[in-house]
């Protein structure tokens, strides 16, 4: 989950310099593991034909059916012989600078708490289904593990360009709730959407949000929301694709283009957009008329 993040630059307590913490598995309770099978029942009942091929196949190759909340050290060493990821404990959102630098040596933070019974359908800090069930399938895919390093290294760079931004919104608009163009539809591979029951359903079913052709410039000038479902979507034809166009293109002239001009709202379409679904917005609508 990519939010805004307003974290002072030391690590917790008992918290390495790299704010990895043990996973300390032995400490998870029987509520903590049942929890995990409840979410994972419900979301491998709804994905087949809703994710991507290739977050389904990450599923399977990782084992990650097996009851309760995964090892992380047996997680990645199947991770490891895969793609050289491998996931990371710590203990809730990192510094950018952490988070990006932990990327670029193909170490997937993860959060190593699980929510409570009481907060299954949201919360606010990535916790270890998010980001374990959300993400890593992904990583076990050559074409997105060389993406998320790529990533982390253009993190460190937009860092130093001042666009962090710009960078957050595709990390946002793909990482955590892209969609793909597939031969029988289109499909999920946002991490956000993968690890979220009702966005599952929502984000490729229902009228109200847009889905727009992904375009490099368009989705770092939109805008998103982080409470909420998305009111937009961005779609990409492949991940062969996605890689071509963000590893094969220096950002810094992209940047340098944007800086100008103005955000894109989030629910707005531009005569330019390549458009799939333009969307009612009647969810986000209906949801801004609730009384408070
Ligand atoms: C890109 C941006 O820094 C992003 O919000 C990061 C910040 N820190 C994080 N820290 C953790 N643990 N997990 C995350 O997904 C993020 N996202
Ligand atoms: N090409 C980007 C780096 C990057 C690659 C892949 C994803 C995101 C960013 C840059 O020049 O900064
Ligand atoms: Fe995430």
């Amino acid at each position: 989950m990519a939010e805004e993040t307003h974290i002072d630059t030391r690590p917790p307590e008992g918290a390495n310099p790299d704010w990895t913490v043990p996973q300390d598995w032995s400490a998870y309770s029987e509520t903590d593991h049942r929890t995990w099978d409840t979410l994972f029942a419900r979301q491998a009942k709804l994905l087949p034909g809703r994710a991507s091929q290739s977050y389904l196949r990450g599923l399977d190759v990782l084992k990650l059916s097996k009851p309760g909340i995964p090892d992380f050290e047996e997680l990645s060493d199947r991770l490891m012989a895969l793609t050289g990821w491998q996931v990371v404990a710590v203990p809730g959102l990192v510094p950018d600078d952490v988070f990006f630098d932990h990327m670029a040596n193909r170490r997937f933070v993860a959060g190593n708490f699980i929510r409570r019974p009481d907060q299954l359908d949201y919360l606010q800090e990535p916790d270890v289904f998010h980001d374990v069930f959300g993400h890593v399938p992904m990583l076990a895919d050559p074409r997105f593990a060389d993406y998320l390093e790529a990533y982390g290294r253009g993190g460190l760079r937009a860092l130093e360009l001042g666009a962090l931004k710009q960078l957050a919104r595709l990390y946002w608009y793909t990482v955590e709730f892209g969609l793909i163009d597939e031969p029988e539809g289109l499909r999920i591979y946002g991490s956000g959407i993968v690890s979220s029951y009702s966005e599952s359903t929502f984000a490729l079913d229902d009228p109200s949000p847009n889905r727009i052709r992904f375009d490099l410039e368009r989705v770092m000038r939109t805008d998103y929301r982080i409470d909420d479902f998305q009111q937009s979507y961005f779609v990409i034809p492949s991940f062969d694709e996605l890689l071509r166009v963000t590893i094969e293109t220096d950002f810094e002239p992209v940047y340098e283009r944007i800086v100008g001009k103005p955000d894109i709202a989030i629910d707005a379409i531009l005569p330019e957009d390549d458009v799939i679904t333009r969307g009612t917005q009647r969810y986000a609508r209906e949801k801004a008329a609730e009384p408070a």
